[in-house]
C-alpha cells in the first residue's frame, strides 16, 4: 500500500495559533520517533538529549555533532510530524553569522524543518538573520537551561515584577523577529496566558500552564524512563523504567536457573519421534 502522508510543515504549526493545541514531544532516537510520529505535530530533538541519554548534569556539553546525529536518527523514524532540532550551547550565541552556519548544517545534514534556540531580546537579531535567510526558528524563553550557570539553577520565572517585564519584552522581541513559534518554559500561569494573548506566533508551554497554544514535554519524562529528577510540570503517562528493571530481573533469574534459552530459542534441536 502506498503511504502518501505529507509531513506537517512549519507554516501549519504557525497557523495553529489560537486553534487546536500543538502537540509536541522530544525524541532522540529512531525507534522512539517511530512510536510518536503519528501522535505529535511537532517533534523536538532537544539538547536535553545530553541529560536524558548521556547522563550529563546540564545541557551545556552537548555538541552540534551530537544534535546532527540525533536529528538524523529522528528523521529516519518519522514521516508525518514536523521535526525541529535544538541548536546547542556555543553554536549560535556568538554572532548571527555563526548561528546561520550551525543552523544551515542542521537543516542540510538532517533534513529537519527548523531549529530552536534559547534567548529573547538578546537573540532577536539572530532569529531575524536566520529567518530572512531561509531557516525557520522556534524561540525559547523563560527557564533557559543553557543559562543555568547564570540563573544558578533550573528555576521557574515571572513571579517578580522585573522578571515579568523582561519576559514580556522577550516574547515581543522573538515574535517581531519572525519566529514561527516560541517555547515558554517554567513561566507562571497568569504571565504565560498574557504572553500567549500578546504575541501573534504560537506559544508552546512546558511548565507554562494550559493557556499556551501547545504543550511540549521530554518524552522520557512522559514514558517514565528518566529517574534523575521530575520537574513539577511533568506528568508521567507510563512507568517504562519499572518495566525495564523488572524485565532485566526476570531475564537474569531465567539465565541463572537455566530456564532461558528454551528449545524454541535454539537451532538444531533434535525433535522426538
Ligand atoms: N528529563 C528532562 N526533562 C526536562 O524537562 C528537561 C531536561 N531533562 N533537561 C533540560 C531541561 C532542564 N529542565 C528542568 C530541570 C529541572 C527543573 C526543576 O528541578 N524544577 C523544580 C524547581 C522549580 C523552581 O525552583 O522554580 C520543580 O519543582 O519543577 C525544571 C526544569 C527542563 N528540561
Ligand atoms: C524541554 C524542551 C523545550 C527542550 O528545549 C529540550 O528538550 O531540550
Ligand atoms: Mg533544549
Amino acid at each position: 500500500m502506498t503511504q502518501s502522508t505529507r509531513r506537517i510543515g512549519v507554516p501549519e504549526i504557525t497557523a495553529r495559533k489560537g486553534g487546536q493545541p500543538i502537540v509536541s514531544l522530544t525524541a532522540y532516537t529512531t525507534p522512539v520517533a517511530r512510536l510518536i510520529d503519528a501522535h505529535a505535530d511537532l517533534i523536538l530533538v532537544g539538547d536535553s538529549v545530553g541529560m536524558v541519554l548521556y547522563g550529563m548534569p546540564t545541557t551545556l556539553p552537548v555538541t552540534l555533532e551530537m544534535m546532527i546525529a540525533h536529528g538524523q536518527a529522528v528523521m529516519r523514524g518519522t514521516r508525518r510530524a514536523c521535526v525541529m532540532v535544538d541548536l546547542p550551547f556555543g553554536s549560535y550565541q556568538e554572532s548571527p553569522e555563526l548561528a546561520f552556519r550551525a543552523a544551515a548544517r542542521v537543516l542540510a545534514e538532517t533534513g529537519a524543518s527548523a531549529v530552536k534556540l534559547e534567548g529573547g531580546v538578546e537573540m532577536a537579531d539572530t532569529i531575524r538573520f536566520l529567518v530572512t535567510r531561509g531557516v525557520p526558528v522556534c524561540g525559547h524563553i523563560g527557564l533557559m537551561p543553557q543559562s543555568v550557570q547564570v540563573a544558578g539553577g533550573f528555576r521557574a520565572t515571572g513571579r517578580k515584577l522585573d522578571e515579568a517585564e523582561k519576559l514580556r519584552a522577550d516574547a515581543r522581541a522573538v515574535d517581531e523577529a519572525g519566529a514561527f513559534a516560541m517555547v515558554l518554559e517554567g513561566v507562571v500561569e497568569p504571565l504565560a496566558a498574557e504572553i500567549t494573548g500578546l504575541v501573534a506566533t504560537p506559544t508552546i508551554g512546558i511548565g507554562a500552564s494550559p493557556h499556551c497554544d501547545g504543550q511540549v514535554l521530554v518524552s522520557d519524562d512522559v514514558f517514565g524512563l528518566f529517574a534523575d529528577f521530575t520537574p513539577r510540570f511533568v506528568k508521567r503517562y507510563a512507568e517504562l523504567g519499572q518495566q525495564i528493571e523488572a524485565a532485566a530481573e526476570a531475564y537474569a533469574a531465567d539465565v541463572r536457573a537455566r530456564r532461558f534459552p528454551g528449545p524454541e530459542h535454539c537451532f538444531g534441536v533434535v525433535k522426538p519421534g
